[in-house]
């Protein structure tokens, strides 16, 4: 048995849970972009947690690395229950379930804290040049250098 029967065989027992043979084509697509189209209710979501399963303990992806984005926060909150339930060794704190609208809020937020760093670092170093110069003209003016 190779490691991905294994891998498969191993949640079959332990969660009874049996992919067909589409679904674990698509859990070993671990390089490079997968689009999983499928009718509603057709075990997309269950594909997506035991491949993210799969990375982590047969490809040894770390979890933190991993970011799992849907629409609505009831789905995140879905997805990351059921992996908890699926994988209960990995911390579901590790591993990033969250919606789209939160995901571009995170982005902004970074980029504005960055921005703003930035540019108050930026100011510092203008204050402190400017600083820098008027004492040493006060220092010239006042015969001390
Ligand atoms: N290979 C399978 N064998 C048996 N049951 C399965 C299999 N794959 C998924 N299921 C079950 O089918 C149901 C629907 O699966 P899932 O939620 O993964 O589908 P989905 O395509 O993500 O649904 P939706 O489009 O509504 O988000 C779940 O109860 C799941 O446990």
């Amino acid at each position: 048995m190779n490691q991905s029967e294994d891998f498969f065989e191993t949640k079959k027992r332990e969660l009874g849970v049996s992919l067909n043979e589409v679904q674990r084509k698509a859990v070993l697509h671990t390089d490079g972009p997968l689009l999983l189209l499928a009718s509603p209710g057709s075990g997309k979501t269950t594909t997506t947690i035991m491949r993210i399963g799969y990375l982590i303990e047969e490809k040894g992806v770390n979890p933190s690395r991993i970011k799992a984005v849907t629409f609505s926060r009831a789905s995140a909150t879905d997805m990351k229950e059921r992996f908890k339930r699926f994988f209960p060794s990995y911390s579901d704190r590790s591993i990033d379930f969250s919606t789209i609208l939160s995901l571009a809020f995170e982005v902004v937020r970074e980029y504005f804290y960055k921005k703003k760093n930035l540019l108050s670092n930026h100011r510092r170093q203008e204050r402190s040049q400017r600083s820098k110069e008027k004492w040493t003209s006060v220092a010239k003016e006042s015969n001390f250098t």
